[in-house]
């Protein structure tokens, strides 16, 4: 592609508005978003596979990169605000110093963002004013450039899951609804043949007779309502818990990445789209198919009644389809805005409750309020901006509608009048012209919700399009775990890792080996990878480059379910789980061996404290209203860690809440245990425990002798 067939003519290019699905991929939405207007359209899942981005979000730099690999060439820039309109749009500008956002247009007084948090927003000059930093980068496609489409198509299947035992019920409700359809035909026949056969003719024995047939009808129409209103609540129940479930199952199976890289808040909402598409589903599909139906059965009607009158039925129709049709733009833009809206509100409460001592200690509360009530009352404006296209948009119909039918009227009523219709034909006319009318418009009133449903699909889709965890079934045999007397040799070679291809390695060529039944310390720096070597032993992250061996076995070979089986850890953040400490021991085991529980919590030097406790092991405890203190907390995970009854223990940072002596007892009881002990440490007391030191520096490793190590940090590291 050439330079000059990135020139605009105004037609036929469109910038789409890419939403970040995670926190920091507002640079790579934008790129997204460009290389889409000028032809290589992707949606952001496919972008987020080829293109990793960390946690900690794109520079300038590694969006040009990413831009580089499409095939674009970038140019940054400095500017002042009066300049902007000199931008070759569109392009990224980089805001509030934390993030990006894509000029899509410079007027007068307001600039048009495509913002990939918020949406498109029209942003005033005084606000540009103080968000702009003033380096934008201009993207333009070069030679290398191809026009393509990746996108991944999301299948209803896919959403769905396997949803089991459905079809019977859906064609029990097909049954019901058909039965009612052909009642609901019969109904204008009733004052059709009243006014043209029985007023006529003033037979009283027809109008007895025709009087108790269509009661009948009517009832009998009233108890299949009621049947169908059942049978359709029990098939939406029976899908929204297997649909739910199937989802979280996935959610669950996604790798630890997935939740490191969103807001919960986020999560939560996707996660909440299942019912939408869910209610939608059941409660529209049938009767819109049926809306379809009886639109084309209807519209017979009105033929055999009368070809021009019908005509003009048809046109009104199309009126009112334009009109919907015309709306569905700003109402799905809209719609979107107040859905990501609403997440933010949410994400804001989730954290807020979650971190609420922290609030309070730092008199916080008031900050906190205005985030919260800023993305309620923007979400509110946006369910405001939905009522008010709403409102405009039903008056524009009941306009239409209510003028055409009062001409319809007339018209039907000159044909009385000529003679070519009897006054009962007229109110039949009429009749069935409202009924079609009325399918016609449900039918594309569905048309345009389900195709408002897409949204949240898409949304959904950043669920289920998401891998799981790959390699966690064996892919060879094992060892039995009763086999092993000790705990086994772990063979770290070569092992390098980095959280992005943008980001500096943290792990470059390490390795290293732990004899079996040995016990180390991992020491080294904050930030220099500690925790991240103990996910990529535990198998939660992924070694770009180089193996970890277990007992002779690299891990993903050996199935990371059997791999975590037989590790007990206590990472940094481990929380306990709401239920009793009991509970939280065995870690909701559906079979907990008291034994073992209690066997944990002598290890773990907290079966004093539990007995203590007036309801000893079923003392309730939870992730926030815990009565638990922070060091009785990182006990019981240890006693968790413990019950498991593993053969390799890796401990972060897990005894750092515990006084020295308490420390001891907990190591020296674990020293009993045969079990390969890999501790993360910064107190001496910890250090010293362990047979040797592996020091981490500048992504390498290094053994050394445990004395050696703490002699050498001096005496503040020998006091800790
Ligand atoms: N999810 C993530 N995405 C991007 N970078 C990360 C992520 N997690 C950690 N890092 C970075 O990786 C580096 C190593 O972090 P890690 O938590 O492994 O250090 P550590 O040695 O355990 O530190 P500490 O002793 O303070 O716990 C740090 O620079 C950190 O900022």
């Amino acid at each position: 592609m050439s330079f000059a067939d990135s020139l605009i003519f105004g037609w036929g290019r469109r910038l789409p508005m890419l939403q970040q699905a995670q926190a920091a991929e507002c640079g790579l939405a934008c790129v997204g978003m460009i290389s889409c207007y000028y032809g290589h359209t992707f949606d952001l899942v496919t972008l987020r596979h080829r293109f990793s981005t960390s946690l900690k979000g794109a520079t300038l730099a590694d969006i040009m990169l990413i831009a580089h690999r499409l095939g674009m060439v970038g140019r940054a820039l400095r500017l002042e605000m009066e300049e902007l309109n000199q931008l070759r749009t569109p392009c990224i500008l980089h805001w509030d110093l934390n993030h990006f956002v894509v000029l899509k247009k410079v007027h007068r007084n307001k600039i048009t963002i495509h913002d990939p948090a918020r949406g498109i927003r029209d942003v005033p000059m005084e606000e540009v004013s103080k968000s702009f930093t003033g380096v934008a980068l201009e993207l333009l496609p070069s030679a290398s450039f191809q026009k393509k489409e990746e996108k991944q198509s999301v299948s209803m299947r896919k959403l769905v899951g396997g949803v089991i035992g459905l079809r019977p019920v859906f064609a029990q409700i097909l049954i019901l609804s058909v039965a009612l359809e052909l009642f609901g035909l019969l109904t204008p026949f009733f004052m059709q043949w009243v006014m043209d056969l029985v007023l006529v003719s003033a037979d009283r024995d027809l109008l007895s007779l025709m009087g108790a047939g269509f009661i009948i009808i009517l009832v009998l129409q009233n108890v299949i309502t009621a049947l169908r209103s059942w049978v359709m609540t029990w098939f939406s129940s029976v899908l929204s818990v297997q649909w739910t479930t199937n989802v979280f199952s996935w959610l669950m199976g996604l790798p630890m990445t997935f939740f490191e890289q969103r807001h919960v808040g986020d999560v939560v909402s996707r996660f909440g789209s299942i019912s939408t598409i869910q209610n939608t589903l059941t409660t529209r599909f049938i009767s819109t198919v049926l809306d379809g139906v009886m639109a084309f059965i209807t519209l017979g009607m009105l033929f055999a009644y009368n070809g021009k009158l019908t005509l003009l039925v048809i046109g009104l129709f199309v009126a009112y389809s334009l009109v919907r049709f015309l709306s569905y733009r700003p109402f799905r833009q809209a719609n979107e805005d107040q859905i990501i809206a609403m997440a933010r509100a949410q994400t804001q409460l989730l954290e807020t409750i979650r971190g609420v001592q922290a609030v309070k200690l730092n008199n916080k509360q008031e900050v906190r309020l205005a985030a919260y009530a800023n993305a309620l009352v923007e979400a509110t404006n946006k369910g405001i901006a939905i009522q008010r296209l709403t409102i405009g948009f039903s008056t524009l119909q009941g306009l239409i509608s209510g003028v055409g039918r009062i001409v319809l009227i007339w018209l039907a009523a000159m044909q009385v009048l000529d003679g070519n219709f009897s006054a009962g034909m007229l109110v039949a006319f009429i009749s069935f012209s409202d009924q079609f009318i009325g399918r016609a418009a449900g039918l594309i009133d569905a048309i345009i919700d389900f195709r408002m449903l897409r949204l949240h699909g898409e949304r959904l889709a950043d669920i289920v399009l998401t891998d799981k965890e790959d390699n966690l079934e064996p892919k060879v045999a094992l060892p039995a775990k009763n086999e092993q007397v000790t705990g086994p040799g772990v063979s770290v070679t070569d092992l390098s890792f980095r959280y992005a291809e943008t980001e500096p390695w943290i792990l470059e060529n390490c390795s290293f080996e732990i004899a079996p039944g040995e016990s180390v310390a991992i020491v080294g720096g904050s930030g220099e990878g500690k925790t991240t070597l103990a996910k990529l032993l535990l198998g939660l992250l992924k070694p770009e480059q180089g193996t970890i061996e277990v007992g002779g076995v690299e891990i993903r070979k050996q199935g990371l379910l059997a791999h975590r089986e037989r590790i007990g850890c206590v990472m940094q953040d481990d929380i306990l789980f709401a239920g009793s400490v009991a509970d939280n021991i065995s870690f909701f085991d559906a079979t907990p061996d008291q034994t073992r529980v209690e066997l944990a919590a002598l290890y773990a030097q907290i079966h004093e404290d539990i007995i203590d406790m007036p309801m000893g092991y079923q003392t309730l405890v939870g992730d926030m209203g815990s009565s638990l203190s922070g060091g009785q907390v990182q006990r019981v995970l240890l006693a968790r860690a413990l019950y498991r009854q593993p053969e390799i223990l890796i401990l972060d940072e897990a005894s750092s809440h515990l006084d020295i002596e308490r420390e001891r007892l907990i190591n020296q009881a674990i020293k009993q245990m045969d079990v390969t002990r890999i501790i993360i440490a910064h107190r001496a007391e910890t250090i010293r425990s362990a047979d040797r030191v592996i020091v981490i520096e500048k992504g390498k490793a290094r053994s050394q002798d445990a004395d050696s190590f703490i002699s050498r940090q001096g005496p503040d590291m020998i006091q800790a």
